[in-house]
């Protein structure tokens, strides 16, 4: 094997490779395939039409997360939609049929796709993850090659625990701060959220179309888990095949003791070998992208995709604003659906709704951090608050923590695990024209629900215009709280 300094995602690509016929895409060896009720019920009547097996149920997870009510454990297990139901149904069916595990509605490992496999140890460096869901990218935060397959392929995964791939090209985006400043160099106020908004509103929603990214410099470094994760999760906003970071002691930290992460000497031998894993020096990118962290600020989308975003101290742009006569005719579209006028401070919008969850946000870090902000106010008049904890490991942790009493002191309603409000597949929809902070990945025309208007936000930029029922400058807010972070 040559000696030539490799990138960390050249390193897992060349791992898992089985096959590389001529003129075809790769055959990859697939170490973890997760499945959601959602992508899987066809897979399955796949399979069994052909007769065949899974090819490794232990290397299969799978639970409910788009579908299920968040409002009670009762709703939970009688669920009115019947598009719903039946896909909930089959999957329990299917599991038990091709022995999958299956983390159903109540069990204490269930919760969104993408929460759980990091919170059972499923998910390690090194691995190549597929899912039938677009937001698998979030995997790559533990230096994992994740990304989101179609239905087709789920079931091709099952039957052979491999995938036909084409090798995207690399690109780095480097996020640095001032040498030695203290969390990386990232502002006053700025989270995970705020840097891959910021990213995707410089490069685009296509920007890194064909690309595998990997994240560096001292900012991202800095960040938590959680924080990883958040990040990796929208990769796929901004076209990316996969968003990777580095596996480092945060990694290992966060990882160790897990369910399906190896004990006692095979522990030491997994943290050897995920410490050759980080990009070597010298290696070269099919594209750099360098972004100094000082420059970033707490992020608000304004319009329909999530590169329509801006700052918090900003304005909805103008069309001035619109680089070319495609992007002209997009922000009007944008303003007549979002009921907004170019030109409106940011702070001066006025909110109904909050949503704070998600796969990219509804992690116990992003609760404490809202709950911070929350804690001795109230939501303002007329708000609809919900905190809905991606699982019911986070949710059962906020509990222990009283988070869960901050918030309902606060007005905010507490609700069980599940995708939620995150897209209309479930009873948490918004109504037309209901204007909504939210901690999720799309905001999307309809997402939430038909007419409804999304702007994404970070967990603490959502529990601040809770309170004040508009969106809020975070870090006047905290200056005021006198809070040092
Ligand atoms: C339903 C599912 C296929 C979809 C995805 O692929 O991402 C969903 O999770 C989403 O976030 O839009
Ligand atoms: S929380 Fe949202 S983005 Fe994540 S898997 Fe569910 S629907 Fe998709």
């Amino acid at each position: 094997m040559s000696t030539a300094p490799k990138t960390l995602f050249e390193k897992v690509w060349q791992q898992h490779v089985v096959a590389e016929p001529a003129g075809e895409p790769t055959i990859l060896y697939i170490d973890l395939h997760l499945v959601h009720e959602v992508t899987s019920p066809q897979a399955f009547d796949g399979l069994r039409m052909a007769g065949r097996k899974l090819r490794r149920p232990d290397r299969t997870i799978a639970t409910v997360d788009h579908n299920v009510p968040t409002t009670s454990a009762y709703d939970r297990l009688h669920i009115v939609d019947q598009i719903s139901a039946n896909q909930v149904n089959a999957l329990r069916k299917n599991c038990a049929e091709f022995g999958v595990e299956f983390f159903d509605v109540q069990d204490a490992s269930q919760g969104i796709v993408h929460m759980i496999g990091p919170e059972l140890g499923a998910t390690k460096p090194g691995m190549t993850i597929v899912c039938g869901d677009s937001h698998t990218s979030t995997h790559g935060a533990f230096g994992a090659l994740a990304f989101g397959i179609g239905t087709s392929e789920v079931e091709h995964v099952m039957a052979t625990q491999t995938l036909p791939q084409d090798k995207p090209k690399t690109f780095r985006i480097t996020v640095d701060g001032a040498a030695g400043a203290v969390d990386g160099g990232l502002p006053f106020g700025v989270t995970a959220k705020d840097i891959i908004l910021d990213i995707i509103g410089r490069i685009g929603t296509d920007g890194a179309t064909g690309y595998a990214v990997e994240y560096a410099g001292s900012a991202i470094r800095a960040l938590s888990m959680e924080g990883r994760m958040t990040i990796c999760n929208m990769s796929i906003e901004a076209g990316a095949r996969a968003g990777m970071i580095a596996p480092d002691e945060t990694t290992f930290a966060y990882l160790k003791g897990r369910r399906f992460v190896p004990q006692g000497a095979a522990w030491d031998e997994a943290v050897a070998h995920w410490r050759t894993l980080p990009t070597d020096e010298g290696a070269a990118f099919d594209r750099e992208l360098h972004i100094d962290a000082a420059t970033l600020a707490p992020a608000v989308t304004w319009g329909t995709s999530p590169g329509m975003t801006t700052t918090i101290d900003a304005k909805v742009p103008t069309l001035n604003d619109a680089k070319t006569e495609a992007d002209k005719k997009s922000f009007e579209r944008a303003y007549e659906y979002m009921g907004l006028t170019p030109g409106t401070p940011m702070e001066e919008i006025k909110i109904d709704t909050v949503f704070l969850g998600s796969c990219t946000n509804g992690r116990i870090e992003d609760l404490r951090a809202a709950a911070a902000v929350v804690k001795g106010h109230h939501i303002a008049t007329k708000i609809r608050a919900m905190v809905v904890p991606g699982s019911q490991a986070v949710k059962h942790q906020a509990e222990e923590e009283g988070l869960d009493e901050i918030f309902k002191t606060a007005g905010f309603e507490w609700r069980e695990p599940g995708c939620s409000m995150c897209l209309g597949m479930n009873p948490d929809i918004l109504q037309p024209g209901e204007r909504c902070a939210s901690t999720s990945n799309r905001n999307f025309e309809g997402r939430q629900g038909r007419g409804g208007r999304t702007h994404l936000v970070s967990p603490e930029m959502a529990a601040a215009a809770a309170i004040t029922g508009h969106f809020t400058d975070i870090r006047k807010w905290k200056q005021t709280e006198g809070a040092s972070r």
